[in-house]
């Protein structure tokens, strides 16, 4: 079921077109990342889908409402993280969460919710005096307690350390299997391969590419690299002849064989045929990386 359906959407600040004719849908109980440099208007994009800014053109449904007119019955169901200017600076954590559960018809109860999301020992707490990794906490804490049944994170890890960044992908991961739609607006490679379903990739305002991260790999046909030693002399016909392999090189005694596709598998099928083995065997991946670099030709994060 389609959670999110956003079509042909424009978004113009003056005379910059900022989102250009945007088209993506987001399914019910799924990660969906929207991934992209630095202004290719993914926060834009967000802002419509929350009702935050009226589209120039296109149209947006979310949960069947219209953002820019049902506004306030979407407040009710779609969770947004808040940036942190605007708590204010001396309230406590437990205090914010009673406060922003009191702007909802069903809100979550905010001790479990502190609970569940490690902050309870933080309770009492002035919010200014966390660390960034619980203020983080505390955002997405905000964006669940008046359980939406979507929640949008936007920059969700940014200025993380890498173990506060990992702990929040667990938790992402967690809302995720409490059956909340996440939408995930990110420019870290790391975060939108281990945490989505599908990404949007986003460049200058456009959505060059939907797919899921394994997708987004096959799509842009990226090479992978397969090393290893082989226990017999082996012709470079075996491989060459593979449709999968593109090139086959050889460094002393070891083979280097690069290809797309199941180009492991295909391999690795050759070789027990041969009664080959594969020794010292490594496979280098291409990741979300290769794949964004090829469909932006700008270098990931
Ligand atoms: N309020 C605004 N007024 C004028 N231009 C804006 C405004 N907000 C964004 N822009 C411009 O619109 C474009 C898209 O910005 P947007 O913030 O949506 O991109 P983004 O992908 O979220 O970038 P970032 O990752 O840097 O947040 C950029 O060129 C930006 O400079």
């Amino acid at each position: 079921m389609t959670v999110v359906e956003v079509a042909h959407l424009t978004k113009r600040y003056s005379e910059r077109v900022a989102v250009d004719d945007v088209s993506f849908s987001v399914e019910r109980g799924e990660i969906f990342g929207i991934l992209g440099p630095n202004g290719a208007g993914k926060t834009t994009t967000v802002e419509c889908v929350e009702g935050l800014r009226s589209p120039d053109g296109g149209t947006i449904s979310v949960l069947g409402l219209d953002p820019a007119r049902d506004t306030a019955e979407l407040r009710q169901r779609l969770g947004v993280q808040l940036q942190e200017s605007e708590l204010p600076d001396r309230i406590r954590v437990g205090e914010v969460l009673h406060l922003y559960a009191s702007f909802y018809r069903s809100p979550a109860d905010p001790d479990a919710l502190l609970d569940e999301l490690g902050l309870a020992e933080h309770r009492g707490r002035a919010y200014r005096k966390l660390s960034g990794g619980q203020k983080q906490r505390v955002a997405i804490a905000l964006a669940l307690v008046g359980n939406p049944e979507v929640a949008v994170l936007d920059e969700l890890s940014t200025g993380l350390d890498p173990q506060a960044r990992r702990d929040t992908w667990d938790l992402i991961e967690r809302v995720r299997d409490r059956g909340v739609t996440i939408v995930l607006v990110t420019h870290f490679m790391a975060e939108a391969e281990r945490l989505c379903d599908r990404i949007a990739v986003f460049d200058a305002g456009r959505v060059v590419a939907v797919d899921t991260p394994a997708g987004l790999v096959r799509q842009v046909g990226a090479e992978q690299r397969i090393r290893f030693r082989p226990s017999a002399p082996v012709d470079d016909a075996v491989f060459t002849a593979l449709p999968e392999v593109r090139r086959v090189e050889r460094h002393g005694g070891r083979l280097v064989v690069t290809g797309t596709g199941d180009v492991l598998r295909a391999v690795t099928v050759v070789l027990a045929r041969t009664g080959v083995v594969a020794d010292e065997l490594r496979v280098e991946q291409a990741d979300l990386d290769d794949a964004f670099v090829a469909l932006t030709g700008r270098k990931g994060r």
